[in-house]
């Protein structure tokens, strides 16, 4: 099967013109039609030994949603003392999760035992099953701005909080909780481009040939 012109223009449209979305969500619930196609997008993406270690918690009750925003407000906090001056002030200012606004919350696990001790393809790099969970993650933000769903990944909470409110076994890995739903609009850029926290780099700066090479610091890599 080939791609067409128009068809590879809607992929690379839609890869980047997606973003992370955390305040800006519209209370608007996602169809089961939109959901089930965006999870089976997920579901399809590579994974090591075709293990498919990925199971996806849905999060639709206000009462579980408040529990992890709490969580995320005390890791937040602690979090930004760990910023100086300027970035200090500027991180406080910084939304960085839409926890209660976004109707859907996506708790992406991964389940390392899934098929057994030895997994093709995991026999050297044990890490390979939870870097397959996150190539499912990527495929839920890409097919859900396909769907014009935005998605936030919120990283700033501690797995204990999304244990306790999701019922997730330690056994079990915690890979992601995005929250996801339909916004107004998607940005042109990240916003912390456009807050002047950290710029774009130069896709060629990120390209080596034959050899890797360190890469010329960032202005901002220059002021830590
Ligand atoms: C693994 C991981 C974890 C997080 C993020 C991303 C990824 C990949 N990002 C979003 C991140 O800030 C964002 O992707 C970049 O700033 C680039 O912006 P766009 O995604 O292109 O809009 C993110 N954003 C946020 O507001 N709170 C968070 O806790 C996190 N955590």
């Amino acid at each position: 099967m080939k791609i067409t012109e128009n068809e590879r223009d809607a992929v690379y449209k839609t890869i980047f013109s997606r973003r992370d979305v955390r305040g800006e969500f519209s209370p608007e619930p996602i169809p089961e039609d939109v959901l089930h196609r965006v999870l089976t997008a997920a579901h399809h993406a590579p994974s090591v030994g075709f293990m498919q270690p990925w199971d996806f918690v849905l999060v639709q009750d206000d009462h579980t949603k408040g529990k992890i925003k709490a969580g995320f407000d005390i890791a937040n906090s602690t979090s930004a003392a760990q910023f100086d001056g300027d970035r200090a002030e500027q991180y406080s200012k910084l939304k960085l999760e839409g926890i209660l606004e976004a109707p859907l919350g996506i708790c992406v696990t991964c389940d390392r035992n899934r098929n057994g001790p030895v997994v093709l393809g995991r026999t050297i790099k044990a890490e390979m099953d939870l870097f397959s969970s996150v190539c499912a993650v990527q495929n839920l933000w890409l097919a859900a701005r396909a769907e014009n769903l935005g998605v936030g990944w919120v990283s700033i909470i501690h797995d204990s909080v999304l244990r306790q409110a999701l019922n997730i076994p330690e056994e079990i890995e915690i890979i992601a909780y995005l929250c996801v739903g339909y916004v107004s609009y998607f940005k042109d850029k990240p916003e912390l481009e456009t807050l002047g926290w950290q710029p774009r780099r130069d896709v060629n700066s990120a390209i080596h040939y034959g050899s890797w090479s360190k890469t010329m610091p960032t202005n901002t890599d220059k002021e830590k």
